[in-house]
């Protein structure tokens, strides 16, 4: 038990001497200079007040939310990094077991070892897409098309909104595309304001602590995403590891 990793740095930690250096870069590496990633977890740390209030019954918490028709138990979903596999043998199906044993939702863009059934059987599965034209997948699909890297209020309010899809994810890709993109806690408000609560503003980047989950959430994002912790606790502890790091995240004072 002392051994027990504590928080997801220390999950990054063992993921680092348990992957191949390769397979690690990938994972924890982001695009060029790296300037947005490591914006995407500085501008958290830049967020620094919280105003606890005391003398509020706190006996039952339900932080149990509806979003595009699956209810589950955190506002928690786990962001698609494909390639699972890497960072573990039978990689998507163990993160998929973990996310139905904590109750959250998991993201898939391709599935590279099994089939989607096979992970979608598995947990409440929502898929992912990475499209430009809308118009063809909403003729194509009744599935909710949610658009993923809207970083500001013109393509959050008249582009996304208008178009109609079901949701739009805060997102720059992990910082793994273009470099020097603002970090997307730095942009939250401004698409959440423009968004006027007409669909769902999902938020992912840069997540490591429940507090990171508790400030985009206060900034106004339904639901988060967790890409790398999810990754880190796989390659570590496999599906074990996985579930630790939810169940982290679900906290607003791990250490
Ligand atoms: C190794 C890796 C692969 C990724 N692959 C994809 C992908 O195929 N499609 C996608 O939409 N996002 C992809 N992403 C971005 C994630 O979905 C997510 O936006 C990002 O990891 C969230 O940031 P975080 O890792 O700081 O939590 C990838 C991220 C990483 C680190």
């Amino acid at each position: 038990m002392g051994d027990e990793p504590v928080n997801v740095k220390e999950y990054q930690e063992l993921a680092k001497q348990a992957l191949p250096k390769m397979y690690y870069d990938y994972f924890a590496g982001g695009s060029e200079d790296q300037h947005t990633l490591r914006e995407n977890n500085d501008a958290f740390q830049r967020i620094i007040s919280i105003w606890p209030r005391i003398l509020v019954d706190v006996s039952k918490i339900d932080m149990s939310i509806t979003i595009l028709g699956y209810k589950t138990s955190a506002p928690i979903m786990i962001a698609p990094t494909a390639m699972h596999k890497l960072a573990h043998p039978g990689g998507e199906i163990l993160t998929a077991k973990a996310a139905a044993a904590c109750d959250v939702i998991m993201g898939l863009t391709f599935m590279s070892t099994c089939t989607i059934e096979e992970v979608a059987s598995s947990c409440n599965a929502v898929r992912f897409f990475q499209l430009y034209d809308i118009a063809w997948l909403k003729s194509i699909t009744k599935l909710p098309i949610l658009i993923k890297g809207v970083l500001n209020h013109e393509d959050a309010a008249i582009k996304a909104v208008e178009i109609g899809v079901e949701g739009i994810i805060v997102s720059n890709h992990g910082a793994c595309q273009l470099d020097y993109v603002p970090a997307t806690i730095a942009v939250l408000e401004e698409v959440v304001g423009a968004v006027q609560g007409r669909i769902p503003v999902l938020f992912d980047g840069g997540i490591r602590r429940g507090t990171d989950v508790f400030k985009a959430l206060a900034l106004g994002a339904h639901a988060v995403m967790i890409g790398r912790p999810i990754v880190y606790g796989l390659a570590a502890k496999g599906e074990y590891g996985v579930r630790r790091v939810i169940e982290m995240l679900k906290l607003p004072h791990s250490q």
